[in-house]
């Protein structure tokens, strides 16, 4: 059972917005190489406050100064996955929420393996497309892994991953995003579909990676994780829509995405809804 977005109260997604621009939650990014830019400019639309300290020096001191912390393991290294398990730990001895976005897991066995090692350090939440989802519930023996992403693309629409998403969901505690046409949000007993965005959203690099970090944002001190979640991806596909109405190309679709982010007000929402 999955609820639509469209019972998603808009006063809700209005709320949580205005949660975390009042916040302005100071967002530690560990992400790759190829969406560092446009995921800081991403949160600094949203209201949130990014952050790139990377090196294993610093990563567990910031980890727990900042609000939350965001793992993507893109472009992973082993100097990297250093940092990044630094980072963890520092975090959860804080109390600070921690996303993990698996890029490409189970496409190439070292970030799968250093990605299953992971769930075990409890993220707040996960964020991945159809086939990543279906990867890491694999690895925890909980789906077939059948749907093997083609590099960082999918190659399983979010529909297929949805039952991988639910368990992977019950087994870590971590409230799951499984993102493409529809995105689905669970913890594992309710299931919110949100049915937003645009495919042009696919031929830009690093939106899901980008979501990822909003996904961050959003469940810094939230009072509902699943709620949160939600409305992050609700937030990202709605400014995706708009950014497609100005937009000719993927070369035109970033700014106007940006635009989207920064003008879109709580009580739009509330007057419009989704
Ligand atoms: N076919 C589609 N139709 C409508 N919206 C889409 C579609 N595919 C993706 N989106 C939107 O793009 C967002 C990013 O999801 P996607 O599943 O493409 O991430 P991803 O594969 O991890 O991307 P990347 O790794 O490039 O950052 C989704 O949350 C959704 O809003
Ligand atoms: C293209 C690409 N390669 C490694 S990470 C990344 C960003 C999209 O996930
Ligand atoms: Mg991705």
């Amino acid at each position: 059972m999955t609820t639509p977005i469209s019972e998603f109260p808009f006063t809700l997604l209005a709320d949580e917005l205005q949660r975390v621009r009042a916040n302005t939650p100071l967002v530690h990014v560990l992400t790759n190489e190829v969406v560092q830019c446009f995921t800081a400019n991403t949160l600094l639309a949203v209201g949130a406050s990014p952050a790139m300290v990377v090196a294993k020096e610093e990563v567990a001191d910031f980890a727990a100064i900042a609000d939350a912390l965001l793992i993507n393991v893109g472009t992973l290294y082993a100097e990297r996955l250093e940092s990044m398990n630094l980072a963890i730990a520092a975090a959860n001895a804080a109390g600070t929420p921690w996303v993990l976005d698996p890029v490409a897991v189970g496409v190439l066995s070292y970030r799968t393996e250093a990605a299953k090692a992971m769930l075990a350090l409890k993220p707040a939440a996960i964020r991945g497309n159809g086939s990543e989802i279906i990867a890491l519930a694999a690895g925890m023996g909980l789906a077939q892994s059948n749907h093997v992403g083609k590099g960082v693309d999918s190659t399983a629409s979010s529909n297929a991953a949805l039952s991988a998403a639910q368990a992977l969901a019950q087994a870590t505690g971590a409230i799951v995003a499984v993102t493409g046409a529809i995105d689905y949000i669970t913890d594992g007993e309710k299931t919110w579909s949100v049915e937003l965005g645009h495919p042009l959203m696919t031929k830009v690099v690093g939106t899901g990676c980008a979501l990822s970090a909003v996904v961050a944002a959003f469940v810094a001190d939230a009072p509902n994780r699943l709620d949160a979640v939600t409305a992050a991806c609700a937030l990202i596909a709605l400014a995706g829509e708009r950014a497609v109405e100005c937009a000719d190309g993927p070369g035109t679709f970033v700014a106007p995405f940006l635009d989207a982010l920064h003008i879109i007000h709580p009580n739009q929402l509330r007057q419009v809804g989704v």
